[in-house]
C-alpha cells in the first residue's frame, strides 16, 4: 500500500509532503498485512497545505519553520482534519471480537476543518465525516468518507464557505459590500433557511424502515447515505409542511416502529412535538408547548428525552438570540444568550393526546444530551407519580461551548482546564407541582468531573435502567479523555483510559438474547497522541479491553454513531 499511496501522493510539492505521513504510517507491520485489501483515494484538489502540513507534523517528520507550526506540532489528531476524502480497508484484529457481533458501526461527526486557507473556528463547523467499522464474523473492515452535503460540495468547488456553520458566516461577496440592501437580502436567506448549512455532520440514525440519516440542526440537513458504501443517497424529503421551521433538534429518538423529535418555533417561542412512523416521511404534530420564559427566543434544544407514554421538552437558559443569529463574526455563546434570571424549565407531553401534563421550574441547567428518562410510580398503584430525567449537565456553565473552540482545544493540550460535568438528575413530579428538582445522580469526581457523548442500551430506552456508558475524564484535561460507565444505582463508576488519548463516545451494542443490561459491548474510535487512531471494543459489564484495531492513519476526533444489525 505505501508505494501505491506513494505513487499517487507524489504529483506535487504539497502532496510530496502527504506522501511523507502516509508511508511513514503505512509501514507499521499490521497495515502491510492487508496492502491487498486496502483502498486509499487522495482528493488533491481539495486538502489544502494546512490540512497536510498538520499530517506532517503528526507523523514528526521535519517541518518547515513558520510561526503557525508551533502551534499545529501540539496539536492533537482529534483535531486535525481528515487527509483524505475517502479510504476503505480491513483492520487488523488483536483480541478476540464476539462471533455474536455482525453489523456496522457508523459514526458522524464533523472531520475537515478548513476550505482553501480558510481555518474554521469552532469544532461544530467541521464538515461531516462518516466513518464505518464493519464487524463481520471476528474481522473489522473500515472505511471513512466525507458526506457530500450542499455545503461541502460548493466549498469545494468554490474553495471558501458558501453557508453559514454553527461559528462561521460567509464572507458577502465583493458586490453586495456596496450594496444598502444587501443586510436586508441576509435577512430574508438567513430566516428562509436558504443560507443555512445542510453539513449534517452532528448524528447518525438509523430508522426503522432500515434507512440511515444523517442529521445536524437545519431540517434541510437531512441527508440519506448508503451505511456499507458510505455513498451520499440525497436529502430525505419531508413530506410534509414543517420545513417551513428550518430547525430541529439533532437527536430525534428512533425505534422500530417510530421516530419522535421537537421543532423549535423561533418565531412564537415554543417547540412542536412531531412523529413519524417508520416507512414514512411525513411528520404529525403530536402537540405544541409554548415557552414560558419571557425571552426573545426558545431555549436551544439540542436533545431531549422520551418515556413510555411521555416526551419530555427542555427549555434550558440558553436561548436562540435573533442578534447573534445575524451577526457575521461569532459572540462568546454564538448564536446563543444565557438567561438564567428568565427561568429554567422542563415541560411533560402525553405521547398519546399532545397534552402538558406538568410544565416545571427548575434550576439553572445546561445540557445537549438527555441520557435517558423514566416514569416512576412511587404509590405501587401503576399510575406515574414522577417523571426522572437524566442529562450530560455542565453545572450551568456555558464556557463549556467556548472550550469546542478548535484554537483552544489545539493549544490547551495536557492543561486542566475543562469546565466540570455530571449526571444531572431531574425529578418532575405529575401532581401539578410548580417546581422540578435538580440534582447530581453520582459524585462528579469519581468520573474526573467530565460527562457527555452518552448512550445507554437502547432495549432501556424510556425504562427505568441502571447503567451509563459516556466520555469522562482522568484529570489533568482540556478534553474528556477516557472511558467511562456510570451505575447509576449503586453510583458506582470504572474508567478506561490510556495516556494521550481523546475517545469519541462509547456506543453499547446489546449481545441478542441478553438477561442483563451491561450484557453487550462497548464501541469507541480513539485519536492517539502519536498521531494515529484506533477502534475499541470494552465489555459492557467489566468494561475491559476485549479488542481493538488500528487505523492505518490519524482519524479525528468525531461526534455520535449508530448500529446496523446483519441481518
Ligand atoms: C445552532 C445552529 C446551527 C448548528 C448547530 C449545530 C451544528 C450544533 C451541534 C451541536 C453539538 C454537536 C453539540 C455537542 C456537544 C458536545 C459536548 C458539549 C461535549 C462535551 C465534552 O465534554 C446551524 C444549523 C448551523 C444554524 C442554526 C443554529
Ligand atoms: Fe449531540
Amino acid at each position: 500500500m505505501a508505494s501505491l499511496i506513494t505513487a499517487k501522493a507524489i504529483m506535487s510539492h504539497h502532496h510530496v509532503l502527504s506522501s511523507t505521513r502516509i508511508t511513514t504510517l503505512c509501514s507499521d507491520k499490521a497495515i502491510d498485512n492487508q496492502q491487498r485489501k486496502t483502498k486509499l483515494q487522495i482528493s488533491h484538489r481539495f486538502f489544502s497545505r494546512r490540512t497536510i502540513s498538520a499530517a506532517v507534523i503528526n507523523s514528526a517528520s521535519p517541518v518547515p519553520k513558520k510561526e503557525t507550526v508551533e502551534d499545529e506540532r501540539r496539536c492533537h489528531v482529534a483535531w486535525t482534519s481528515v487527509q483524505q476524502e475517502k479510504w476503505e480497508g480491513e483492520l487488523t484484529v488483536q483480541g478476540k471480537i464476539p462471533t455474536w457481533l455482525n453489523g456496522t458501526y457508523l459514526r458522524n461527526g464533523p472531520g475537515l476543518w478548513n476550505i482553501g486557507d480558510h481555518d474554521f473556528r469552532h469544532l461544530f463547523d467541521g464538515y461531516s465525516t462518516l466513518v464505518k467499522l464493519e464487524f463481520d464474523d471476528g474481522r473489522i473492515f473500515s472505511g471513512h468518507r466525507l458526506l457530500e452535503s450542499n455545503a461541502y460540495k460548493a466549498a469545494k468547488k468554490h474553495k471558501k464557505l458558501c453557508y453559514r456553520e454553527f461559528s462561521e458566516t460567509p464572507k458577502p461577496s465583493r458586490s453586495n459590500f456596496k450594496n444598502p440592501f444587501s443586510g436586508v437580502g441576509e435577512i430574508v436567506k438567513l430566516f428562509s433557511g436558504e443560507s443555512l448549512t445542510d453539513n449534517a455532520n452532528t448524528g447518525v440514525i438509523r430508522l426503522g424502515d432500515g434507512r440511515v440519516m444523517c442529521l445536524t440542526e437545519t431540517q434541510k440537513g437531512s441527508i440519506l447515505v448508503d451505511h456499507d458504501t458510505l455513498d451520499t443517497i440525497g436529502k430525505f424529503k419531508y413530506d410534509d409542511g414543517l420545513c417551513d421551521h428550518m430547525i430541529h433538534s439533532a437527536h430525534p429518538i428512533v425505534t422500530e416502529t417510530e421516530m419522535w423529535t421537537l421543532i423549535p418555533d423561533l418565531v412564537k417561542p415554543g417547540y412542536r412535538v412531531v412523529r413519524m412512523e417508520a416507512g414514512s416521511n411525513k411528520r404529525e404534530v403530536v402537540g405544541r408547548v409554548k415557552c414560558r420564559s419571557g425571552s426573545w427566543g426558545p431555549g436551544w434544544v439540542h436533545s431531549f428525552a422520551v418515556t413510555e407514554n411521555y416526551v419530555l421538552i427542555p427549555e434550558m437558559p440558553l436561548r436562540y438570540s435573533v442578534r447573534n443569529l445575524l451577526r457575521a463574526e461569532p459572540t462568546p455563546l454564538y448564536k446563543f444568550e444565557w438567561c438564567p434570571n428568565d427561568g429554567a424549565f422542563v415541560h411533560v407531553m402525553s405521547k398519546l393526546t399532545g397534552e402538558i401534563v406538568a410544565s416545571v421550574e427548575v434550576p439553572a441547567y445546561l445540557t445537549f444530551h438527555f441520557i435517558n428518562a423514566y416514569e416512576e410510580d412511587e404509590n405501587g398503584d401503576g399510575k406515574a407519580t414522577v417523571i426522572i430525567a437524566d442529562c450530560c449537565e455542565h453545572n450551568a456553565d456555558t464556557r463549556i461551548l467556548d472550550m469546542l473552540r478548535l484554537h483552544t482545544l489545539r493549544s490547551s493540550h495536557g492543561d486542566d482546564v475543562l469546565p466540570d460535568a455530571r449526571i444531572g438528575r431531574f425529578r418532575i413530579p405529575l401532581d401539578g407541582s410548580k417546581y422540578g428538582k435538580l440534582e447530581t445522580a453520582v459524585e462528579a469526581e469519581k468520573h474526573g468531573r467530565a460527562m457527555d457523548m452518552c448512550s445507554i442500551n437502547p432495549l432501556y430506552l424510556g425504562l427505568k435502567y441502571r447503567y451509563v456508558y459516556a466520555c469522562g475524564a482522568k484529570r489533568p484535561c482540556n478534553f474528556p479523555n477516557a472511558l467511562t460507565k456510570v451505575d447509576i444505582v449503586e453510583k458506582e463508576v470504572k474508567i478506561w483510559h490510556e495516556h494521550g488519548i481523546i475517545p469519541s463516545e462509547p456506543f453499547f451494542v446489546p449481545r441478542p438474547g441478553a438477561t442483563h443490561e451491561d450484557d453487550g459491548v462497548v464501541i469507541s474510535i480513539v485519536s492517539e497522541e502519536n498521531g494515529g487512531s484506533y477502534a475499541i471494543l470494552l465489555d459492557g459489564s467489566s468494561f475491559e479491553e476485549i479488542a481493538r484495531a488500528k487505523f492505518p492513519y490519524g482519524l479525528p476526533y468525531g461526534l455520535h454513531g449508530c448500529w446496523i444489525p446483519k441481518h
